[in-house]
């Protein structure tokens, strides 16, 4: 890929990533991705359908329970659309008859898939729409193949067996139906999935889950950084059209050469907790910046002493607490380049209670100057940023170079 805004190459240790093919300037919209596959985040069997089964927008609440919502014709309550428009989308398209009949054998004649736990049952929903990309369209199809991810055939065995005795893709599938195939694609799924949330007002708690999860062609290619330069917003109920396209914006000014890289989870994790999720999630070692920092903090601070942790306190653990943060306000006096993230977390993390979403500027005002509004990735709160004078001239600080 090689756009105006980003390069993709080779980095060392890390793959492909993109890079900027000129220096970026804090909100500019680097990229704008439509996906190629989206698959529902919820179990095979749920009562009550909140999102439309084409675009997964939120129902509303009085559609939801009354006769607006249009279901499908064959599986009925099971897929639910907010337009007729949606449902003949669906029907030509993600909801052919060989998906939808495939979810229904699974539903009903897999008892077994039914008591895993969700994120098994999502995977065979994954599954079900690949297979179905490959034969809708194959041309997407061999993109999904060339992301990154290695099979691993052990995991891929269950699903695997279920999808061949029960709704084994079509014959005129482009590509051999095997048990390889199917751990690529589980593979690929892991590796490079984005989950489009549901609505922050549906939980107060903070621990917002997922209504989807898409591939994205373009997006695919973004390396992690536990202090990101972008981030990426998505507007899945109230973009008027291409409402599940996701954009990625700078955070802040970065210079030509330099690499494009998101968070792949909240920044306000601890050191342990990253790393653990990074190696289980991704497979691989995070050598950040802030990782090389955080790494010489004491287990206790790093959350990772398996003394002082109760099993009941893991999830709080997980994210940085008081001592986190008074590290942060030592080695901040060691100098901004050693600790560049207590800069990071006052001005780019979101300070709603239970939020955790990251703060990036709206795109340049017409005649270049930056916005001065931060937009939440995760509550799309908008808010004055402190460091940007009214002129949209910022403050000097340390993560623009
Ligand atoms: C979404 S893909 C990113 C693009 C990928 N590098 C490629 O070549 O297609 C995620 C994978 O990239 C690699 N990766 C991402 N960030 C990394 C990092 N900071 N260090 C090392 N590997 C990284 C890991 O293999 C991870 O599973």
């Amino acid at each position: 890929m090689s756009s105006g805004f980003l390069k993709r190459t080779e980095i060392e240790g890390r793959g492909r990533g993109l890079v900027a093919s000129r220096p970026l300037k804090a909100g500019e919209i680097v990229l704008r991705d439509s996906p190629i596959l989206l698959y529902s985040a919820l179990p095979l069997i749920n009562q009550s359908s909140v999102y439309c089964s084409n675009c997964f927008r939120t129902l509303s609440s009085s559609s939801s329970s009354s006769t607006s919502v249009v279901p499908c014709p064959s599986c009925s309550h099971h897929h639910v659309f907010c337009s007729q428009n949606c449902l003949s989308a669906a029907l030509a398209s993600s909801h052919s008859p060989w998906p939808c009949q495939a979810l229904s054998r699974l539903r009903d004649c897999a008892p077994l898939l039914l008591e895993q736990p969700v994120e098994q049952q999502v995977q065979a929903r994954f599954l079900v729409a690949a297979y179905h990309l490959a034969l809708y369209s194959p041309s997407q199809f061999q993109i999904l193949l060339s992301l990154e991810g290695a099979p691993d055939t052990t995991t891929a065995q269950f699903l695997h067996s279920l999808i061949s005795s029960l709704c084994p893709p079509p014959s005129t599938l482009p590509v051999p139906f095997s048990l390889e195939l199917t751990a690529a694609l589980l593979a690929k799924d892991k590796h490079n999935a984005f989950g489009l949330m549901e609505p922050c007002s549906l939980h107060n708690s903070g621990q917002r889950a997922v209504r989807a999860y898409g591939i994205y062609p373009n997006a695919s290619f973004f390396n992690h950084d536990c202090l990101p330069n972008a981030c990426r917003f998505d507007y899945v109920d109230t973009a008027p059209d291409h409402n599940t396209d996701i954009i990625v914006r700078m955070i802040h000014d970065v210079p030509q050469g330099r690499e494009i890289c998101l968070s792949y989870f909240p920044v306000n994790e601890n050191y342990a907790s990253r790393q653990r999720r990074l190696m289980e999630d991704y497979g691989f070692t995070c050598h950040c910046d802030r990782c090389n920092v955080e790494a010489n903090w004491s287990d206790r601070e790093n959350g990772d002493d398996e003394d002082l942790v109760q099993e009941e306190e893991e999830e709080e653990e997980e994210l940085m607490d008081e001592d986190d943060h008074d590290q942060m306000e030592s080695s901040k006096g060691q100098g901004d380049t050693d600790f560049p993230h207590a800069y990071f977390f006052l001005r780019y993390m979101c300070d709603r209670e239970n939020c955790w979403g990251t703060l990036a500027p709206l795109p340049p005002k017409d005649d270049g100057t930056a916005s001065n509004i931060m937009e939440c990735n995760v509550c799309g709160n908008l808010k004055d940023d402190q460091m940007t004078d009214a002129s949209g001239v910022e403050d000097e600080h340390p993560m623009d170079d």
